[in-house]
């Protein structure tokens, strides 16, 4: 089943449990717009070479769209469909006045330069400039893409339309960014996954952790974990996976990895095949790349008592079932991860505002938005019985379908 048949599904049986109104199950399906466009763009040695970029905004009833844009070759419109729709419901669960969106471009940014990198970032806002706005669509990162790409978009768009800072979010401090949104999404799940202990009488730093992936979101989760006493025992990225019993140094590992550009070699721990991280004896394992890499291949050697779901829709709809009946707690990703689009809409206040929140407020206004999502999500799950990802479905669309039916019908 692909992301948005997964999706799709998850959002039918939360409107079956609310028992929604056919007419807003529909509307709350269908996205607002898809836009597909074509980039070209001369490369370095001056071919010409096209890459097909999409943008999504699934939803608007609760405020502007928002959500990342990814670079990975295997961005597709269903996928795409799927990730917007995901944030529809993540920033209803957060609580943040935003819609959903999502946007992407099919391409592989380690084979391309930075200057062609830049050119594509800046020909794909050239085409979707008009239909982006501080009001109605506002992108961010997300896989393989960073803060350098905000900013481009952001003088490309500011060309078109002045000065606008809060154009995109997770963009350079230098630049209006906020202090604390590149830790976000990693501090965010490390925010859930102690709420999520805490039911449990558990403590981070009595228990073993397997990270998959190793970039924004994989690192920072990483090192907090680390911060905190908890042993990270396993860790994977494209380049392969490297594990240690007794817990990785992280902060060796990252100096590693900055300075060799991949995780093995690396002499405090011992190569491992990366095909078995998510199956790696360990207490919590926390996905950090792409979706669908927990399916009903690998989904029953799982040896982890928990999954925390940083990577948006990492276990599919067979594995969440087989998963389920192992008794594995998932703490799912329009919870886990939105620690990352919640600091994104502090971002956009201090831009509206024009004024810069120091770090320390962004991480305690940060914590208590995770946390009362939690209690939020918990409750649902207390009054319509059921596990935690539908206990975050109910509320997400629960939300989202109030302000709809608020809003009106008559065109
Ligand atoms: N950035 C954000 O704020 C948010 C991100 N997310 C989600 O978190 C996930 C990660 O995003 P982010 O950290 O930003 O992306 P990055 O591009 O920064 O990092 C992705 C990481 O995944 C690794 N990776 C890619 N494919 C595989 C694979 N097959 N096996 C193991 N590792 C792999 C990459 O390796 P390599 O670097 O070697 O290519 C890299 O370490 C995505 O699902 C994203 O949608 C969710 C909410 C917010
Ligand atoms: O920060 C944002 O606006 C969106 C981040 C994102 O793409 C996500 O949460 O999946």
């Amino acid at each position: 089943m692909n992301a948005l048949a997964a999706t799709n599904r998850n959002f039918r049986q939360a409107a079956r449990i609310l028992g929604l109104d056919s007419k807003i199950e529909k509307s709350l399906l269908i996205p607002f717009r898809e836009i597909k466009v074509e980039c070209t763009i001369p490369k370095d040695d001056g071919t010409l070479v096209s890459y097909v970029g999409f943008r999504v905004q699934h939803d608007n009833a609760r405020g502007p769209m928002k959500g990342g844009i990814r670079y990975h070759h295997e961005v597709e419109l269903d996928e795409v469909n799927a990730l917007a729709q995901l944030m529809t419901w993540k920033t209803a669960v957060a609580n943040i006045p935003y819609g959903g969106a999502k946007g992407g471009i099919g391409c592989t940014p380690k084979d391309l330069s930075m200057s062609e990198l830049e050119r594509l970032t800046r020909v794909f806002t050239q085409k979707i400039h008009d239909l982006i706005g501080i009001n109605t669509d506002v992108p961010a990162p997300d896989m393989g893409t960073n803060a350098q790409t905000m900013a481009w978009i952001l003088d490309e768009y500011s060309k078109f339309h002045g000065h606008s800072p809060a154009i995109v979010t997770g963009k350079p401090i230098d630049l209006g960014g906020s202090l604390g949104r590149e830790a976000a999404t990693g501090r965010g799940a490390v925010y859930a996954t102690e709420a999520l202990l805490a039911e449990y009488g558990k403590n981070i730093k009595d228990l073993t952790f397997a990270i998959q992936g190793f970039g924004n979101v994989g690192a920072w989760a990483g090192k907090i974990i680390h911060e905190r006493g908890g042993k990270v025992i396993a860790v994977s990225d494209i380049t392969g996976a490297i594990k240690n019993p007794n817990g990785l140094d992280i902060p060796a590992l990252l100096s590693h990895r900055e300075k060799t550009g991949k995780l093995t070699d690396f002499t405090g721990g011992d190569v491992m095949n990366s095909d078995e991280l998510l199956t790696h004896e360990c207490d919590v394992l926390i996905p950090c790349a792409l979706g669908g890499v927990l399916n009903r291949e690998n989904a029953d050697h799982v040896k982890a008592n928990f999954i925390i779901e940083a990577a948006n829709h990492p276990t599919d709809p067979d594995a969440d079932e087989i998963l389920s009946k192992k008794g594995v707690v998932i703490l799912p990703d329009i919870y886990a991860n939105a620690g990352g689009v919640t600091v994104s809409y502090f971002e956009w206040v201090q831009n509206i505002q024009g004024f810069m929140w120091d770090e320390e407020k962004v991480n305690a206004e940060l914590k208590k938005y995770m946390t009362r999502a939690f209690h939020n999500l918990k409750s649902m799950c207390h009054s319509h019985n059921c596990n935690l990802r539908m206990g975050a479905f109910t509320l997400g669309v629960n939300r989202v379908a109030r302000a709809t039916q608020l809003r009106g019908w008559e065109a």
